[in-house]
């Protein structure tokens, strides 16, 4: 079996997240969900909500789908990088994504989100595709949609073709050779985490001319808007922009929204991939400020280094979970 689903823009101003339309239950229904590499939970706003905590989202009501059952006594509690957290309880029902159905997946319902969950009025939810390790769920955890579909699928593998304000693809079981160019570089994944967690083989700020070759340790996280690198490498970035600061207010870099930005290039092994200036000039800190906040920060306060939309919207991205697991990267 082979599926592919659209991964959507929430926002037509700015890239934040990308959202894919599922469905769920019998009746089938459906919520848009973002698919996101970073985390392994595969979460929904419900009918278990207090409704001020729902500001529009699509809701699952597992009452009104005859395949929902209860996982009794099961629960779930997540927190993400950016401090947003949610919790709930769990189903197994029909889900079903880019024509590929699998039956009896964990749907943990929220009981709670936090008010930045609230407030992304265009997500229903998540779906996890990280390692299965990673799933919150006690005191059985339990398998992403991946896990439970790899066994039918053509091959073990999904990718992510993100793009720059555009709609892009989630292929899921084939590698489509119409979405990229040229080879596909693989490098080894380090499952044990549970993220995608790959090494870099270095940067370079604008073109691939004074490469610097050391190894940068991250993971690829569509889930995750920006791409958090080491200090070193962001203050040799953003000393080539005019009146870029980092500042401590807006939580960030930012700069004057009219400065010229280099592009900014990582490397796969031997290949070099440039991220355009464009997707460096992320958003204005506020609605029409001049200001703006920049798509490469620093990834102190994290403890591990992202590379999120902004560089995985310069590549086309394959997830093989294979053994043993690997990313292929290639252009497009
Ligand atoms: C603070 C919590 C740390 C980061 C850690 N949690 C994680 O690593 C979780 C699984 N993953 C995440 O917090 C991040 C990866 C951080 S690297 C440590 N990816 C998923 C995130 N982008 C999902 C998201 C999407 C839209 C809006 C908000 C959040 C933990 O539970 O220990």
């Amino acid at each position: 079996a082979t599926g592919s689903a659209p991964a959507v823009p929430i926002d037509e101003r700015f890239d934040i997240a990308y959202v894919t339309p599922v469905t769920i239950g019998t009746p089938p229904q459906t919520l848009m969900l973002d698919f996101d590499t970073g985390s392994s939970d595969l979460w929904v706003f419900s009918s278990h909500m207090p409704p001020f905590q729902v500001r529009g989202q699509e809701i699952y009501t597992p009452d009104e789908s005859s395949t929902a059952r209860l996982l009794e006594g099961h629960t779930w509690s997540i927190m993400y990088g950016d401090g947003s957290a949610s919790r709930g309880n769990v189903y197994v029902d029909t889900f079903a994504v880019g024509g590929l159905t699998v039956l009896n997946q964990a749907v943990q319902t929220a009981q709670q989100v936090s008010a930045s969950f609230t407030s992304a009025t265009n997500i229903d939810g998540l779906v996890g595709l990280g390692f299965s390790t990673l799933n919150t769920v006690r005191p059985e955890s339990q398998l992403t949609f991946f896990d439970n579909a790899k066994a039918s699928l053509d091959n073990p593998v999904f990718t992510a073709d993100l793009k720059y304000m555009a709609a892009g693809t989630y292929d899921f079981g084939f590698i489509d050779r119409a979405k990229y160019t040229g080879e596909i570089t693989y490098v080894p994944i380090d499952p044990d985490p549970g993220y995608w967690i790959f090494t870099s083989s270095g940067y370079a700020v604008g073109a691939s001319s004074n490469f610097s070759a050391t190894p940068i340790i991250g993971i690829a996280d569509t889930g995750t808007s920006l791409v958090y690198l080491p200090t070193a490498v962001l203050t040799a970035y953003y000393r080539q922009v005019q009146g870029a600061t980092n500042s401590r207010s807006y939580g960030g870099y930012v700069f004057p929204c009219d400065s010229a930005l280099p592009s900014f290039t990582f490397g796969v092994g031997e290949e070099r991939f440039t991220i355009p200036a464009s997707y460096i000039r992320y958003a204005p800190v506020t609605e029409g400020s001049a200001t703006c906040f920049g798509g490469l920060q620093s990834s102190s306060e994290l403890g591990i280094n992202i590379w999120g939309d902004v560089a995985l919207k310069a590549a086309f991205v394959v997830f093989d979970s294979r053994s043993p697991p690997r990313i292929g990267w290639a252009k497009k």
